[in-house]
């Protein structure tokens, strides 16, 4: 079963849908071979502008023949959504991927059939710009075709990286599923900061973004570690050392840890289900 021949339907056309759709197109994926199910015709009408690809507002039609069905919706709703399209995955033995926060693999073989081949991945929303990060786990039903194909559905928007245990995806989730809102929030924290010491917001934003971008390139394509990185920043008696004992004093790493822990105890909550997931 290769990704050429298989038919791949999205059950939900979101934020993560329409990014993963049009990673796959980007790369060649013929859009003919592509469809998309949502209640919303403004949330399809979204997706249109991507490519020709097969859209519904019913999502048992849209998996009649499915190779792969992808749930993109929101954990709350996954139990209907796994209901709407039970009968179809179950007769055509389609692999199910879900990018759902914090559902697991036994609730989704509850769902949709104790011997549904799952794949359980976390992407991010970076997918966007190609630049995603995706951590993938199957379940034992799931054969080397179908990991290969799951693989190459996400690698489609970004690098992807299998982990052992799915346990491991409630941290994935903490470290770069929820990660690109920590960068974000630390950039807004730095041009308000800029802006109080009297920069324009125009300036301080533009700055913000671009030693974001800069120092993230770095990251990426220098041959020294993070480390060393920040070390030839640091002058030493100079501006960043103050700054970064500041850091260190207030507890920055701690506070890290902290939130990262929150993030995985509300994923491994909303995994457990009930009020919790809500
Ligand atoms: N956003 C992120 O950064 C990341 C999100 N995820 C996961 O991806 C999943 C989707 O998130 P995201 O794309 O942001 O969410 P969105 O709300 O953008 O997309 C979900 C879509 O599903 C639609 N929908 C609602 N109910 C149903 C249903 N019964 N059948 C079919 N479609 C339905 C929604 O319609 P309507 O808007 O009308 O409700 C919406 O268009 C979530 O489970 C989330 O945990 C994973 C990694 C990162
Ligand atoms: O906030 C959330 O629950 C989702 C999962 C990871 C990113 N967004």
């Amino acid at each position: 079963m290769s990704l050429d021949t298989a038919i791949i339907t999205f059950v939900g056309a979101g934020n993560m849908a329409s990014s993963i759709i049009g990673g796959l197109l980007e790369s060649g994926h013929r859009p003919a071979a592509l469809r998309a199910a949502d209640p919303s015709p403004e949330n399809l009408a979204r997706l249109r502008k991507l490519g020709d690809i097969e859209l519904f507002e019913d999502n048992a039609t849209a998996c009649e023949d499915a190779t792969v069905v992808i749930l993109a919706v929101k954990p709350q709703v996954m139990a209907a959504a796994m209901a709407s399209v039970r009968d179809q995955v179950c007769a055509s033995n389609a692999l199910v991927i879900s990018i759902a926060a914090g559902t697991t693999i036994a609730s989704m073989q509850a769902g949709l059939g104790e011997q549904t081949a799952i794949v359980r991945c976390m992407p991010n929303t970076p997918a966007l710009l190609g630049a995603g990060a995706t951590a993938l786990h199957a379940s034992e039903q799931v054969d080397p075709a179908q990991r290969e194909l799951a693989e190459t559905i996400l690698a489609a928007v970004g690098i992807v990286e299998w982990v052992p245990a799915e346990a491991d995806l409630d941290a994935i989730t903490a470290l770069s599923g929820s990660g690109p809102a920590y960068f974000f929030l630390f950039m807004e924290a730095m041009i308000e900061a800029g802006c109080r010491m009297g920069l324009s917001r125009n300036c301080a934003t533009a700055m913000t973004r671009q030693t974001a971008l800069g120092a993230a390139r770095m990251a990426m394509e220098s041959d020294v570690d993070l480390a060393e990185l920040r070390r030839r920043v640091t002058s030493p008696g100079g501006t960043t050392e103050r700054a970064v004992q500041r850091f260190e004093a207030d507890g920055l790493s701690a506070l890290v840890q902290a939130a990262m822990d929150a993030a995985r105890e509300r994923a491994a909550e909303m995994g457990a289900g009930g009020e919790a997931a809500n």
